[in-house]
């Protein structure tokens, strides 16, 4: 409802809004009220919208759209709004002729004027004869009312011109309003894209900093306005929304300032307004640890795979049921602390925390809260290492570790070394052929009206970029996939989601996450972790010949990948080789991957026959029980 609207905006720190007319109707609070509550949150009532079906059309038609105006003007009043937006005709009444539209518009204006109001006039992108941004500002133009001026709307510009110039010749006095939107570039009905697949900025692939750059280089001052129009945000929880909107916004503003002002860059005339500047990220140099939660039925799962693939478990928490467990550079940390139940008799275990090696984790932490990062209590103990962490909109905890030439608390020095003996192989050896290194990447599973905002928490807190993206037939339904890494590629993440909740039919048990690592033999780590007695995931014969037909590869290549259960992928620069183990506890499981040449990805391609795999794996015991 409106009244939860305002309070999630406020909230979120934005400092006014647009009032859609639908939201305001349906509400049972009078104009005046919304005027006091939005006064209460410290928002100002910076537009109405939408005025609908207004110039271009027969006299008699006219006057009753003018009467039609008034009644919305006293309503403006009431809730203290001085700008209207009207969007261009899509009247079946309307004719082609600009000059009528601009002697309509004046005579709007004047109505308008008289009462203190403002008309910003928007092309809608499927107007019936007005639907660029130019043809509005031609109407505007010959108009010529102090009372009317343009409003853009990034969505309407950028659908029809990815890459539009002119915007910075306008006027700054006649630009009323700036709406702002992302989309993904989808070949559909323009209508029905604006309506149903806008994104926040950053989430689709309009370029908002160099549109958003030119209205400011016009002079525009007015304010930034979010106004996107999704399914799935719309049936999201409006506190996180707004947070999500806020993040990209200032995400946005950032990218502006980087890419316009600054060093190098191509410089265009400042902007007369203050642009949100968030610390800049300090470098990242991959992932520190990976924290899993665990219980007593999949501790032990979880143990023996990690054994089976070469880990020692090293330490010990000084005060926590907390195990550390280690191998080139690699560090899983295993909580058994939470009081997780197990879903289905196999015990859970999910990702909860992820720590990334930052150059200057107070700064990284610093960055992550001007982003509207939730900054986490600090889970410190005696001699326990202060980290700094923060939440990521689904909930995992995300940690800022001292990397490189940094200083701080070793996150190390909170576990005690487990002796010799007591634990598994206390000594992980030399380096050898197959001995797994650093992780590679971690796969979170995203719900669907969590994956956009996900994606922007990441991106924007850790600056990092998108390496990947796919989408696949998956056993449950359709799963969206996206990596995000930071440019050297140490630090990769994964989310992966369903598009849609699943049915009752498919069982309830959540998407798998994983941690991948890396090793520089990946046929020498299967061997051993076979030896070890480390259960791979079996992919079927089906997969092999399809490889064979697809990449022909050496035959013996082909035998040994199918002897050891080991995925393939290439792209143009390089190879990669994987294997999974099956799912641990109802959710994790673990990955080894190598990467060849430059490869880019993560093995995406090979998604579906995972998972296919793991559901057979999943079902052959209910299978045999029910026959
Ligand atoms: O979809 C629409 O009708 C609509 C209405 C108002 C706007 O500002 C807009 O961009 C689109
Ligand atoms: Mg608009």
């Amino acid at each position: 409802m409106l009244e939860d609207k305002l309070r999630a905006v406020a909230a979120a720190g934005f400092d006014g809004v647009e009032i859609f007319e639908n939201d305001l109707v349906v509400s049972a609070m009078t104009p005046e009220s919304v005027r006091a509550l939005c006064a209460d949150l410290g928002l100002t009532i910076d537009l109405y919208q939408p005025f609908r079906d207004f110039e271009a059309v027969p006299d008699g038609l006219h006057a009753a759209n003018l009467r039609r105006a008034e009644r919305k003007f006293d309503l403006m009043e009431r809730l203290g709004a001085g700008t209207v937006l009207v969007c261009s005709t899509l009247s079946p009444h309307a004719v082609d002729d600009d000059g009528l539209a601009a002697q309509q518009l004046r005579a709007l204006a004047d109505r308008a004027d008289a009462r203190g109001i403002r008309v910003a006039y928007e092309a809608l992108a499927w107007g019936r004869f007005v639907n660029s941004w130019e043809h509005s500002w031609q109407i505007v133009r010959r108009a010529d009312h102090p009372a009317l001026g343009l409003c853009l709307d990034s969505f309407h510009v950028l659908s029809r011109d990815p890459a539009p110039t002119g915007v910075d010749t306008v006027d700054a006095a006649k630009l009323f309003f700036l709406q702002l939107a992302d989309a993904p570039r989808l070949d559909m009905d323009v209508l029905q894209w604006s309506r149903h697949h806008r994104l926040f900025p950053g989430q689709g692939s309009f370029d908002l900093p160099d549109f958003l750059a030119q209205v400011l280089a016009a002079g525009y001052e007015g304010p930034l306005s979010l106004e996107v129009f999704n399914d799935v945000f719309r049936q999201t929880d409006p506190g996180p929304a707004a947070v999500d909107a806020m993040r990209s916004l200032v995400a946005l503003e950032e990218a502006v300032s980087e890419r316009e002002y600054g060093y190098g860059a191509a410089g265009r005339a400042r902007p007369r307004v203050e642009l949100a500047a968030p610390p800049p990220a300090p470098g990242l140099l991959g992932h520190a640890f990976v924290e899993l939660t665990v219980d007593d039925e999949s501790a032990p799962q979880i143990t023996s795979a990690l054994s089976a693939l070469g880990f020692a478990h090293t330490g010990r928490h000084r005060s926590k049921p907390v195990e550390l467990w280690q191998q080139g550079g690699s560090n899983v940390v295993l909580n058994r602390d939470g009081n997780t139940t197990g879903t289905d008799g196999t015990g859970t275990a999910e990702v909860v925390a992820l720590a990334v090696e930052s150059r200057d984790p107070g700064q990284s932490a610093r960055r992550a809260e001007a982003l509207l990062a939730t900054p986490l209590p600090r889970r410190r103990g005696p001699e326990e290492a202060e980290l700094t962490a923060v939440a990521a909109p689904d909930g995992t905890q995300l940690f800022f570790c001292p990397g490189g030439e940094a200083r701080g608390p070793d996150w190390r020095a909170d576990f005690a070394p487990v002796a010799a003996g007591e634990g598994v192989a206390a000594d992980p050896g030399p380096p050898r052929p197959g001995r797994l290194g650093r992780i590679d990447h971690v796969a979170l599973a995203q719900p669907n009206d969590q994956f956009a905002g996900s994606m922007t928490f990441y991106q924007s807190v850790l600056d990092l970029r998108e390496r990947d993206f796919a989408e696949y037939g998956a056993p449950f339904g359709l799963v969206r996939s996206r990596t995000v890494g930071n440019v050297s590629g140490e630090l990769r993440i994964a989310m992966h989601g369903a598009l849609l909740r699943r049915g009752g039919w498919a069982p309830s048990v959540p998407d798998p996450e994983h941690i991948a690592f890396a090793t520089d033999d990946v046929f020498a780590a299967a061997r051993d972790a076979l030896e070890r007695g480390l259960e791979i995931l079996p992919i079927t014969d089906n997969y092999y010949d399809d490889l064979d037909a697809r990449y022909a590869p050496e035959p013996r290549l082909l035998e040994t990948m199918r002897g050891l259960n080991i995925l393939y992928d290439r792209d143009e620069h390089g190879e990669f080789f994987h294997f999974c183990t099956g799912l641990l506890g109802s959710r994790v499981f673990f990955e080894v991957v190598q990467r060849v040449g430059g490869y880019r990805g993560d093995g995406a391609v090979n998604a579906p026959v995972r998972m296919a795999a793991h559901r057979q794996a999943r079902h052959v015991p209910e299978q045999a029980a029910s026959a």
